[in-house]
């Protein structure tokens, strides 16, 4: 992997999903280090960005676009698992609520959902699971039963399976949905850890609050185009009204921007 490369770049993307364009003409680059938020309504092609990102879904040829990973446009599963740690609801919903976070976490390292007895686990893999659950403050979960635990809870034992693999970036989509405050509180200090400790982060949002600090950059995406690429400076009522389509006001608490209608 040639590491000077822009960890992604995306140039003249389109895909097609059932005649449909869901992403339109795509053209971005992720550099290694950069947090970056995609912002945008529900339905508005957040998570199929994030799909082309990781080669779920692939990008129409005919409009001569194409993905790189650090430069490369054809990679296999390792380079995806090297480049990209996932957290989504769609992984948390596919996990036994019997097996315990220690499994689901090493399950990471075999890019499967649990462990069985045919994969060989060493002692260093359950020391980089223990680490990673101690980045986002869930060593205590370990050998607890997902069924267990609460949606936050369940989030973070999500995020330390997508750190097992040590990747560059860690993909969030949606990491707040469906949390109380105290899950969402827990959810946004283990991305500010992750933060300090120099992971790139996307994350993908459907609500500006989700934006801490430590996201410089912001991607509004809308009918799976982007409509702007900018700092937080980008998140006024102008453009949230245009990304949203009601008239929308912003105010500042705390360093996070709170839109309403
Ligand atoms: N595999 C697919 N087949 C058909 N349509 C799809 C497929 N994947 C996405 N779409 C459509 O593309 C559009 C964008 O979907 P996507 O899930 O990317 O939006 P989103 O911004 O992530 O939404 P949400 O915030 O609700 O999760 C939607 O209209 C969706 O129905």
């Amino acid at each position: 992997m040639n590491v000077s490369q822009a960890l992604i770049e995306m140039k003249n993307v389109f895909v097609r999903k059932e005649d449909k364009n869901i992403l339109n003409n795509i053209n971005l680059k992720i550099e290694c280090g950069e947090r970056v938020a995609i912002l945008g309504q529900n339905g508005s092609g957040k998570s199929s960005l994030i799909k082309t990102m990781t080669g779920e879904y692939r990008c129409d040829s005919a409009r001569n676009g194409n993905v790189k990973i650090y430069g490369k446009e054809l990679w296999n599963i390792f380079d995806i698992r090297k480049a990209f740690g996932i957290v989504s609801n769609e992984i948390q919903t596919d996990f036994r609520k019997d097996m315990t976070a220690e499994d689901a976490v090493l399950s990471g390292f075999f890019g499967s959902i649990g462990t069985n007895r045919s994969q060989n686990i060493d002692d260093n893999m359950r020391k980089k699971a223990d680490s990673a659950l101690e980045s986002v403050c869930a060593a205590q979960l370990k050998g607890r039963r997902l069924k267990t635990f609460s949606s936050g809870e369940m989030r973070r034992i999500i995020m330390a399976r997508a750190l097992v693999n040590d990747p560059e970036a860690l993909i969030l989509d949606e990491p707040m949905n469906s949390l109380d405050i105290g899950g969402k509180y827990l959810v946004r200090r283990s991305i500010e850890g992750l933060a300090d400790t120099g992971h790139t982060l996307i994350m993908v949002t459907h609500d500006p609050a989700d934006i801490g600090p430590e996201f410089k950059r912001i991607i509004m995406i809308k009918d799976g185009a982007m409509i702007r690429d900018g700092g937080v400076n980008i998140l006024t009522n102008e453009n949230l009204s245009e990304l949203y389509g009601v008239s929308v006001s912003v105010y500042k608490i705390n360093e996070r921007i709170i839109a309403e209608y």
